[in-house]
């Protein structure tokens, strides 16, 4: 509801008509109406005496004018007025203010801001409104209510905003709005919008009131846009009864009235509907809208001159006193429509067809929803799959660098070690005293060490290409982890949480990736570095192992030959010397193969000491375990390190006080990193069992005895009552006898040190499992004995014939010299000696016993086994250490019996007895048997396939190393 006010007036002054601009004295208009009501241009025409015209209306503001101001020039005012009596008022002077005052340059649009359009709202809300212009013939009424084509007046720009407004709310009213147009001449009214022709009632259409005043028979038009109605006022203005007056030669002469009727609905219509009626336009007719409830607006129109000056002054008064009329309370027209029950289905259908708009556009905005929702998935899809592919790729190309670069830092941390183990040990000899005055044999070891530190420098020099090859991988490491660092944190308004995730887990997937690659290769190059050190550590013991055998029969000779007399002598001193002549030889290829340096060039020069003169013992220990296995507790490490000063104790051993008393078996513990304490009561008892079973053997000591030493001689070929008993000494001998060689079987040392490495097939050394006579206590043949030699040909003999037997092959590698004591008596020694008829040699002859050799029994009760037949008895082969054995299978223990090798035909199915050496063994007990060894000198299968065998086809247990070479650099 709208508080009680007042009707709005505003006053419009035109432009002087063309008429009345050429009887004003000045220009004092900025335009001038012509009689077709354009607007001209003034004329600046000078003030001549026929002026008889003078403007009466002054503008002092918006809201204020003043009627008939007086002349300021007061020989005009005599010649307007002529004399007047002193206190006669001249002019009227009289100022109105309304609610707006328009001169006459104001536009249209101005004036309809300031009237109409503010009563659109509450037109829209219910409220009645009304606009009427007001004014005398000429004024201006119909050019400013209607206006024309050119320059549209109140009605056409009301009506644009009214349409427009309804289009605004269309979705939440139902809008409807009719037109009439009519107009009241003579007390008739005539309806406008009726056809000409149409039949008309006579004295006019009929005023009905009721609560409303109603003209019966109006034609009502429904215009839906602002044009329509301006054709409709246009047409209906075509129609009106005109008759020219002396201010206007198209003086209407009627009042016209434009009824709009507005009626708003909310689309949401309920069986009682709320309907907001309005009623718009003009004039004497509207009596509610005039002082009913209704907000008017009257638009007062004035002509500028004085040629109407009364019906300015009156309308000016009329205007003033309407501006007193008080309005009463303005209500809102709202009717409740209660709906008739037929109309129920109008209404019904009304709803549905609204339901099905609705749903319509529901399911339109659903769709759309579910459209911009897809579009975004595979937009997000895209850009993950895009961050997916350029992590992946960036993977791809780095990876090989990445791997490359953990091969060589791999490769870089192993020379590290290598080179600080070898720099502590040259430094060890070093600090022995000058390096030129250092024995021959330090010299020579030094020189090999350097050489052997050459190669890891170059490896870790900055320069290296291990270390470029490095750099350029830490850089792609780098440049990886930038990359996917970028792509994990990459920011786009298309991807949801949800992919970011998804990326950012993906970027943790390819590093995980990435480490698992370098670990990879890490672990590999780590492995082939083990594999070449443990390749390399088998076959360097193999060969020193055969050097000490070499030298101990060397030593072992010459003892032997010296208590014979000067004859042997001779003999014997030739064949040692040409035999470690060529060991030295064979020793230096290998040197040269393995290091690039040689031994013998220049540390044994003629101003060194001789290494034989001032040798004593090794200076270094072992603190590393060669081999896998389980682990040396640290009480067993402790006596290792005690007790390992002996460069023959390759192999860390727990310390076991039977060592003392037995080198060989400190020897054998060397290679044997872990043994149950039960062995200790094992050894004992096998001590006693080296008696043959019949208990009637002699125990081949060589005359020593029991309580004499282990025949192994140190280097210098001392025996066993000369060996040293310090823990260093004692290594040296463990290392050097030739029993440590020999074969022992326990039934509970079968782990070895070397478990997996490829060992060369020492197995089918004649002498180590086949010949070797056990025993710590025990003197063994020697080797040394020339006819031994020849007849066996054992290890010196071998070498010996080697320069004079041109059948033998080359071997083509240093390593596979190694195989000393191999050559052709790996072929035929452990076979024909099956057969050696008692007391006789393999060719049949006589045996000759040779003093210092084991004697061959015959006979039952003289009988002693052989400690260097091909084949050993029972408790030989307990003793052999270096040949891990599965335990022997229960029918190889029966197999043996006395009364066989009582025949002298030991055969290899004997009781616990195992056969060792030649594979081609042609009384080989059965091939099934030969696998279950687990023997360290057999060679894995694989090795076997890698070795190339450099013997003599027919010994087919020579096998060498030339095919497993070294490379652990
Ligand atoms: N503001 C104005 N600007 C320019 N021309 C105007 C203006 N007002 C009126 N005129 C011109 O004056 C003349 C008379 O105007 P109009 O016909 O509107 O008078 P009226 O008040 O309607 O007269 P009647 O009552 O006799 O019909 C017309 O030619 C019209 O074009």
């Amino acid at each position: 509801m709208v508080a009680a006010g007042s009707i709005t007036v505003a006053v419009r002054v035109r432009p002087p008509s063309a008429w009345e601009a050429a009887r004003l004295p000045e220009p004092c208009y900025d335009t001038h109406i012509h009689g077709d009501a354009a607007l001209a241009t003034p004329v600046n025409k000078p003030i001549t005496s026929q002026s008889s015209l003078r403007d009466i209306v002054q503008i002092v503001d918006d809201r204020i004018l003043t009627f008939d101001p007086p002349e300021t020039d007061r020989s005009k005012a005599f010649v307007e007025r002529g004399f007047m009596p002193p206190g006669t008022k001249r002019y009227k002077d009289k100022r109105f203010m309304f609610d707006k005052v328009f001169g006459p340059e104001a536009r249209q649009v101005d004036v309809y801001d300031a009237t109409a359009k503010p009563l659109l709202q509450p037109l829209l809300d219910g409220y009645n409104a009304t606009v009427f212009a007001y004014g005398a013939t000429g004024c201006g009424k119909t050019h400013t209510i209607s206006g024309n084509e050119n320059d549209p007046g109140v009605i056409y720009l009301t009506m644009a905003d009214l349409f427009q407004r309804i289009e605004d709310r269309k979705d939440e009213y139902i809008v409807d709005v009719t037109v009439t147009f009519l107009e009241i001449y003579n007390e008739e009214i005539r309806d406008l919008l009726a056809e000409p022709g149409s039949s008309a009632p006579r004295g006019g259409l009929q005023i009905r009131e009721d609560k409303v005043v109603k003209v019966a028979g109006l034609v009502e038009l429904r215009p839906k846009s602002a044009e329509e109605v301006e054709k409709i006022v246009l047409q209906g203005n075509s129609r009106r009864t005109q008759s020219p007056t002396h201010a206007n030669e198209t003086s209407s002469r009627s009042h016209a009235v434009l009824q709009v009727h507005v009626t708003q609905s909310p689309r949401t219509a309920s069986l009682t509907e709320q309907r907001t009626v309005a009623t718009l336009k003009l004039t004497r007719l509207l009596k509610f809208s005039l002082g009913g409830n209704c907000k008017t607006v009257m638009i007062v129109c004035i002509a500028p001159t004085s040629n109407h000056f009364d019906d300015t002054h009156n309308t000016l008064l009329y205007a003033d006193r309407a501006t007193k009329i008080k309005t009463k309370v303005v209500t809102r027209n709202v009717v409740n429509v209660d709906r008739h029950v037929g109309r129920y289905v109008e209404a019904i259908n009304r709803l549905n067809a609204e339901v099905a708009e609705l749903k319509a556009k529901l399911a339109g905005k659903l769709n759309t929803e579910a459209e911009i929702a897809r579009r975004k998935k595979v937009e997000a899809k895209a850009e993950v799959d895009r961050a997916r592919n350029d992590m992946q790729c960036k993977a791809e190309q780095t990876k090989a660098s990445i791997a490359d670069g953990a091969t060589c830092s791999s490769r870089i941390d192993v020379a590290h070690v290598r080179l600080q183990i070898i720099r502590s040990r040259l430094a060890q000899i070093e600090s022995q005293g000058n390096v030129d005055s250092l024995p021959s044999d330090l010299a020579a070891e030094r020189e090999l060490l350097l050489s052997l530190a050459k190669p890891e420098e170059e490896v870790l020099a900055p320069s290296s290409a291990y270390n470029t090859r490095l750099q350029r991988s830490n850089n792609s490491s780098n440049m990886f982890d930038a990359m996917l660092r970028a792509v994990s944190e990459r920011r786009s308004d298309k991807m949801d949480e949800v992919s970011i995730e998804n990326v950012k887990l993906d970027g943790r997937y390819h590093r995980a990736d990435i480490e698992r690659v370098k670990a990879e290769a890490k672990q590999e190059a780590l492995r082939e570095a083990v594999q070449a050190q443990s390749e390399l550590v088998v076959n360097l013991v193999g060969m020193l192992g055969r050097c000490n055998i070499m030298l101990a029969d060397a030593g072992r000779m010459l003892r032997t030959a010296l208590d014979e007399g000067k004859d042997g002598l001779d003999g014997a001193v030739r064949t040692v010397s040409s035999s470690l002549q060529k060991l030295a030889q064979t020793n230096d290829g290998a040197f040269t193969e393995l290091v690039g340096h040689c031994v013998s060039s220049s540390s044994l020069s003629a101003t060194r000491p001789s290494a034989i003169e001032t040798f004593s013992t090794h200076s270094f220990s072992f603190t590393q375990r060669v081999a896998s296995g389980p682990i040396i507790s640290q009480q067993a490490k402790t006596k290792i390190n005690r007790r390992s000063s002996s460069y023959g104790s390759v192999v860390g051993s727990p310390g076991r006080k039977s060592h003392k008393n037995s080198p060989r078996k400190s020897a054998r513990n060397s290679l044997v990193p872990y043994r149950r304490t039960s062995d200790k009561e094992k050894e004992k008892k096998k001590g006693v069992q080296w008696r043959d079973e019949a208990g009637q053997g002699d125990i081949d000591d060589g005359g020593l005895g029991p309580k004499a030493s282990a025949p192994c001689t140190s280097l210098d070929g001392a025996e066993g009552e000369n060996m040293p008993t310090s823990s260093s000494q004692r290594s040296v001998s463990r290392a050097g006898s030739e029993s440590e060689w020999e074969d022992e079987k326990t039934d509970d040392n079968v782990s070895m040190s070397l478990p997996s490495a490829p060992t060369h097939d020492l197995s089918t050394s004649n002498g180590l499992s086949g010949k070797r006579i056990t025993g710590a206590k025990r003197p063994r043949a020697s080797r040394l004995d020339p006819s031994f030699l020849k007849s066996r040909g054992s290890t010196l003999s071998s070498l010996a014939e080697d320069e004079e037997d041109e059948c033998l092959p080359k071997r083509a590698g240093p390593l596979a010299d190694r195989n000393v004591n191999m050559g052709e008596s790996s072929s035929g020694s452990s076979i024909s000696s099956l057969h050696i008829p008692k007391g006789k040699d393999r060719h049949g002859s006589p045996s000759k016993r040779i003093p210092g050799t084991p004697k061959i029994s015959s006979g039952k009760g003289g009988r002693r086994r052989s400690s260097i037949g091909p084949l050993r008895n029972e408790r030989a082969r307990r003793r052999s250490s270096l040949i891990p054995q599965l335990s022997p299978r229960a029918s190889d223990t029966k197999a043996g019996s006395s009364s066989q090798r009582d025949e002298g035909k030991l055969s290899l199915g004997g009781p616990r007895r195992v056969p060792i050496g030649n594979e081609d063994m042609s009384i080989r007990r059965s091939p099934a048997k030969r696998p279950k060894r687990m023997s360290l000198l057999a060679p894995t299968k694989s090795y076997r396939q890698k070795a190339v065998s450099f013997a003599d086809p027919n010994s087919s247990g020579d096998v060498s190393f030339r095919g497993a070479k070294p490379s652990w650099r």
